[in-house]
């Protein structure tokens, strides 16, 4: 039997490459995608005139589009996302899995013209800039000119990543379809997509493959399939890291620059964090990337960090004057926003944007919508997709390619309980423990019950594209090395989200975690004083001025207060989440676990004695 075309050979070159996927996928024609301003214009304006976006009024908002997706494809699909590792085990527990043949076997089935009445497009991309050491290139095969369009802002598409390819660069390979052929005389609509949706990772082959979504984290391959999940496998063999993190610089009042790493869930605050507007005069952030950053020990003993990225695919709503300024500023025009409402005057509008929404929107579906409507007017996961280059806040320097030093790293998420406003890991190994059983509620990121309570490792639980057991045994190993040259960063996990007996904030948030940041750098700086609890350090009494924010002494001792109850009671249900990984569980992380187990039970004893 003659040899049939798949998407999933090994790839031998680029060219055969692609010419096997043009006779399985047998689009109409094929679209190189060369970076230029001029293709992109026009690949934009052939997307209005047929009715894919709409032009929002460049009075209001210049060279800026609005797309809407199907209703069945708004946020990324966890449980239709697989790691396709050669053994289940390097999958782990916390990845859906597939054997990489049977799962290649129903991909060319499912691919097989799945391009008829399409374009191909071929998109060659960087990740970091084009030549720095930590880059990394890949090509994309779409038949979206939206996907076209958001990697063209997201990432650094054309001629000069392909002239580094055809030279010989290794590049990871990352095929894409809407996976909804047009038969001749079949009208199109807006938003193609299918049912039927599998995003699959081949780490050991370094490749991707996604069917049937054109939704951000699903399509858009070089962010969460390519910078997290293969870039998380690359990292492990190559002794780096590839995170869920925003990266900022922030200036403190002497003038002193540090810089952080922070990791929070998905829709749990990172473009915030980033972007963040200090309430306390005198510190400046500058933004170095919101989303993902590759981490590596450099040469001078530290780890150094570069934003892969080059765009921000950020969530609309709740980003308004009053919560992040830059953001707004940000998106004054050249602009993609998704699944956000549609003014009478052709601008914008999502909750949040302005405290009380204007007369006349549509809502994220097309329909007209009012206040009494039930639902909110831009679905809650909308997004804007925007060049990192265009955000006032940005550092003059974002795209070094030797990235920046690491001070320290920040773990958040978004918990209503228990999680205090701020703790400081007593060391490196703690930190890892810290990062290791983050639990966040659910947000509208991905296909799911919002709100619930789940285990999100790292912020990494849908991107690590291999056994999270050895990925925590790789933090510890980075650490080690670290140690040796001197340049371990200190760790921190921070709360934003505990909520009061009525359900409301304790904290302010946004400008106001200023003052959280401001704590740490002093910590850094040995300037800031703190007191030791069983979760690790937090503020000493004075440290931070939260009567400054509106906060209440009562409100700050609850941001804070110890229920050894229910920790004891999280740990039970740490221990079973760690039990799950069973021998590949580091035996560092489960002597945390017993470390702060014995620190609860201490410090439930003192007070149990203080009472009686
Ligand atoms: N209450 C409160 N909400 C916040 C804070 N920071 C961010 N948020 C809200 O949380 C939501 C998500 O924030 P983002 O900064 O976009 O989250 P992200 O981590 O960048 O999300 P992804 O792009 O999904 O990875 C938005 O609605 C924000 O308004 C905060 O300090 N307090
Ligand atoms: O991947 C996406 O669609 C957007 C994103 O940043 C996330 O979900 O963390
Ligand atoms: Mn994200």
């Amino acid at each position: 039997m003659a040899a049939s075309p798949t998407p999933v050979a090994p790839v031998r070159s680029l060219d055969a490459w692609i010419a096997e996927n043009v006779e399985l996928l047998q689009p109409d024609r094929v679209v190189w995608v060369d970076g230029s301003r001029g293709q992109l214009d026009a690949l934009l304006h052939e997307m209005v005139e047929e009715g894919r976006i709409i032009r929002l009024n460049p009075e209001h908002r210049p060279y800026s589009f609005l797309a809407r997706s199907d209703p069945d494809d708004v946020a990324r699909v966890e449980a239709r996302t697989f790691i396709c590792s050669e053994n289940e085990a390097d999958a782990g527990p916390t990845n859906n899995w597939r054997d990489p043949d049977a799962m290649r076997a129903e991909l060319r089935d499912l691919f097989a013209g799945a391009m008829r009445g399409r374009t191909m497009y071929v998109v060659p991309f960087s990740m970091g800039p084009v030549g720095g050491a930590l880059s990394r290139y890949g090509v994309q095969l779409t038949d979206s000119a939206y996907v076209v369009a958001s990697m063209s802002i997201m990432t650094r598409v054309g001629e000069t990543v392909l002239e580094r390819i055809r030279a010989g660069a290794r590049w990871v390979a990352a095929l894409h379809s809407v996976g909804a052929p047009l038969e001749p005389g079949q009208d199109d609509v807006p938003w193609p997509s299918s049912p039927t949706k599998y995003i699959c990772h081949f780490p050991e082959a370094r490749e991707i493959i996604s069917f049937g979504s054109a939704y951000g984290g699903n399509a858009i391959l070089a962010k969460k399939a390519f910078a997290l999940r293969i870039a998380s496998v690359m990292a492990r063999d190559e002794g780096w890291l590839a995170e869920h993190m925003l990266l900022l610089r922030v200036t403190d009042p002497k003038g002193r620059r540090f810089h952080i790493a922070a990791a929070f869930p998905s829709a749990c605050g990172k473009t915030n964090f980033a972007m963040l507007r200090s309430s306390l005069p005198g510190w400046e952030v500058e933004t170095l990337g919101d989303d993902i950053a590759w981490l590596a020990p450099g040469s001078d003993g530290r780890l150094r960090a570069i934003n892969p990225e080059a765009g921000f695919f950020g969530v609309a709503p709740g980003t308004g004057y009053g919560t992040n300024p830059t953001a707004i500023d940000t998106l004054w025009g050249n602009t993609i926003f998704t699944n956000v409402a549609l003014r009478p005057d052709g601008d914008v509008w999502w909750e949040g944007l302005t405290p009380t929404p204007p007369e006349g929107l549509v809502d994220w579906r097309g329909e007209p919508w009012s206040p009494d409507a039930g639902a909110p007017a831009a679905h809650p996961n909308s997004r804007f997709c925007v060049s990192a280059a265009q955000c006032p806040s940005i550092a003059p320097d974002w795209d070094d390619p030797n990235g920046v030093p690491i001070d320290a790293i920040i773990f958040g998420g978004r918990r209503a309980s228990n999680v205090p406003l701020v703790v400081e890991a007593r060391d490196w190994e703690h930190g890892v423990f810290l990062g290791a059983t983050i639990a966040s509620e659910r947000t509208a990121a991905a296909e799911g019950q919002v709100g619930e309570l789940r285990r999100d490792p790292f912020a990494m639980l849908p991107f690590c594209g291999y056994n999270m057991g050895d990925y925590m045994q790789h933090w510890l190993e980075v650490g080690q090395r670290l140690r040796r040259t001197g340049g371990v960063p200190a760790v921190y996990q921070v709360n934003w989200f505990r909520k009061d007996a009525d359900g409301s904030w304790l904290w302010p948030g946004f400008s106001e975690n200023g003052r959280v940041l401001a704590w740490i750098i002093e910590r850094i700086a040995g300037e800031a004083a703190a007191s030791d609890t069983p979760l690790g350090k937090v503020p000493a009494v004075g440290a931070i001025e939260y009567r400054e924010a509106g906060v209440t002494d009562e409100q700050w001792q609850e941001l804070f207060r110890i229920d050894e109850r229910a920790l004891l009671a999280e740990a039970d249900d740490t221990a079973a989440f760690l039990d799950g990984f069973g021998d590949r569980l580091p035996e560092a992380v489960r002597r945390q676990l017993g470390g702060l187990r014995e620190r609860l039970e201490q410090s439930a004893g003192l007070s149990r004695r203080a009472v009686a």
